[in-house]
């Protein structure tokens, strides 16, 4: 691997490291390592920036927080509470909004933080995911992926219980009903959250340990693993134009990427900065303490929970009485949606992987990921899965669409009940249909070229508009296109005996789903364009320098 001309800075630094380190080539060689670049690469980085900015503020918040829930009378400046009874926890989140320098901003920067962490993450997995790029060998990196995911949802909804105001009171309600519905542990659990019958004294100390010491430090590991699995993987890159499964080709770390690196922190500190100071989140002065007789009505949790809530509100009262009275009540009402969204949508993330090797067969690297449109079935499924997770985040604001819309509340949840079946089952084909068009434009482009507005009347009088081939990047992106295999033998006409690992009623289920899963739908040169002026190729190039500052460099 070359490393080309090493930068003075570069060989300086590496050069005090060496002499003290032995560790100079290791230096040089990762700072020249080469990163490929898309926009959609920053959304995994916006993930890690806010993470980073959920640490200092979240740092600060622990020197004015107390996690106790010993009774108060709250004596701060905020008049319309003064001398009302509360946790300590809430009179000190107060006094961080009202009496604490900068803690208002604090809080608001750390909660808007916390919502750009998951929401960033949550679209770079859905990046990850329609671009094929979990492929071997990034599989693992996938799962450390999943249980991200899976923690943050536990830091946040650890996070917003805190304050205890009336709001976290009503999600600590929610979070004790679903502990204690699980069969046989249930209660125990519920115990040792709550410390006794709920609400008890104890949670928002041992949530705080969580929230603080536990969790983030699961997370750091994990985020660590995760970048370092990245840097020795190196990342995936777009097809385009030199670019194949055995080079990268990009910019290097140094100086190129670990400029713009610099400035994408300091923008999204700049964004979460901005957001703190000027829009308001969690006013938890306006709802008073927690107190389980008071219901908070149209109280919502945070945005990444909302799936969860809507399950809850879609679930018919469903309940089994195992052994009539002496026995146990199992409560499906509240079991089923805790454990089934979550369950169904936390593993499917975490077997798919696996699930489309075993169906396509396919166990070779994939460094050059796939345009979503170019593998319709992965598509298509996936924005079945984001539409199934969409109604129930929906439904978990069903009254206030009730109200907003004034229609009934029972309507909301009928249409619902529906929808949550009926919405994946329609999107599924929508999309693959607005897939294999997409597939038919691109054949039609190399194929036929694009319009160039330029009419031409022929000899014989007919007008014609002159098409020019596409730019030269344009055309290698799109022919940059991978077939999706299909195992061999799989598409077999059925007489004779099945091959080896397709026979069985397994093996037929996986022979049948490797037939429509892979295979080459519209091939880009089958010339079936949209019928626009054949023949009427213009003779030059249009093509743009793509990247000219780029390095290529072997894997
Ligand atoms: C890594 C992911 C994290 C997430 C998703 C997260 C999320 C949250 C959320 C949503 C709140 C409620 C804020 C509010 O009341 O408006 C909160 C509160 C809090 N967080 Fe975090 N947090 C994270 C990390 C941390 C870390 C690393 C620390 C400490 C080192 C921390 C310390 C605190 C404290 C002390 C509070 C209570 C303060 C208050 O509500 O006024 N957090 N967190
Ligand atoms: C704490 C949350 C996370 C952080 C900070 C994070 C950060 C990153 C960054 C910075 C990259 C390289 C740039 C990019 O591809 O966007 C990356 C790559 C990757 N991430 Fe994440 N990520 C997180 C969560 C996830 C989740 C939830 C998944 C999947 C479920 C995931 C799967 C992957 C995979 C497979 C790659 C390699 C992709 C490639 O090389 O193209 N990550 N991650």
């Amino acid at each position: 691997m070359s490393t080309g001309t090493v930068p003075k800075p570069i060989a300086g630094a590496s050069n005090f490291i060496d002499e003290r380190l032995g560790a100079g080539n290791f230096l040089k060689r990762n700072l020249r390592k080469v990163f490929p670049d898309h926009w959609s690469f920053l959304l995994g980085e916006i993930a890690l920036y806010s993470f980073i900015i959920l640490l200092l503020t979240g740092t600060f918040l622990t020197l004015f927080f107390k996690p106790g829930m010993g009774h108060v009378e709250y004596q701060g400046s905020y008049d319309a509470l003064k001398g009302v009874m509360m946790s300590e926890a809430y009179a000190s989140a107060l006094s961080i909004s009202f009496d604490v320098r900068g803690g208002l901003l604090m809080r608001q920067m750390h909660h808007w933080a916390a919502l750009l962490f998951i929401g960033g993450m949550m679209v770079h997995a859905l990046r990850v995911f329609f671009t094929g790029a979990y492929r071997k060998p990034r599989e693992l990196n996938w799962l450390i992926g999943v249980l991200l995911l899976t923690l943050a949802l536990a830091e946040g909804l650890t996070g917003y219980s805190l304050p205890d105001d009336l709001l976290s009171g009503a999600g600590l309600r929610i979070t004790e009903g679903v502990a204690i519905s699980l069969p046989l542990v249930g209660t125990w659990i519920t115990f040792f959250l709550f410390g006794g019958e709920y609400p008890g004294e104890d949670v928002i100390a041992r949530f705080y340990s969580l929230h603080i010491l536990l969790i983030p430090g699961i997370l750091l590991a994990l985020i660590s693993a995760h970048m370092i699995l990245m840097w020795v993987q190196k990342h995936t890159q777009m097809p385009g134009k030199g670019r194949t499964n055995e080079n990268v080709v990009g910019s290097p770390f140094y100086p190129a990427f670990m400029v713009k690196a610099g400035a994408y922190f300091m923008f999204t500190f700049g964004v979460i900065a901005a957001l703190g100071t000027f829009a308001q989140i969690n006013p938890i002065w306006l709802f008073g303490p927690y107190t389980p007789a008071d219901i908070s009505a149209g109280s919502q949790p945070d945005f990444y929970m909302g799936f969860l809530e809507g399950s809850l509100r879609l679930m018919p009262s469903w309940e089994i009485n195992l052994f009539g009275t002496a026995g146990g009540t199992l409560a499906l009402s509240v079991l089923i949606p805790a454990l089934v969204p979550m369950g169904i949508i936390m593993t499917g993330l975490a077997l798919y992987p696996f699930i489309e090797q075993w169906v396509t067969g396919d166990r070779r690297e994939h460094h050059v990921v796939d345009r979503p449109r170019n593998n319709p079935h992965r598509t298509s499924i996936g924005m079945a899965a984001i539409s199934f997770y969409g109604v129930l985040w929906l439904l978990g604001a069903n009254d206030e669409l009730s109200s907003y819309f004034q229609v009934s509340l029972n309507w909301t949840t009928y249409v619902g009940r529906f929808l949550v079946f009926a919405a994946p089952l329609v999107t599924y084909i929508v999309t693959y249909r607005i897939c294999l068009g997409l597939q038919r434009s691109d054949a039609a482009i190399i194929g036929h070229g694009v319009e160039s507005g330029v009419i031409k009347r022929l000899p014989h009088g007919e007008y014609i508009e002159v098409h020019v081939p596409p730019n030269e990047g344009i055309e290698a992106h799109m022919r940059g296109k991978t077939p999706i295999p299909v195992i061999a033998g799989a598409d077999a006409d059925g007489d004779g005996i099945p091959p080896k690992g397709m026979r069985g009623p397994l093996g037929k289920l996986k022979a049948t789903m490797s037939k429509n899963y892979g295979g080459e739908k519209i091939p880009l040169d089958d010339g079936h364009g949209d019928g626009h002026g054949d023949g009427h190729h213009e003779e030059e190039h249009s093509a743009v320098g793509h990247g000219g500052d780029e390095k290529s460099l072997t894997r």
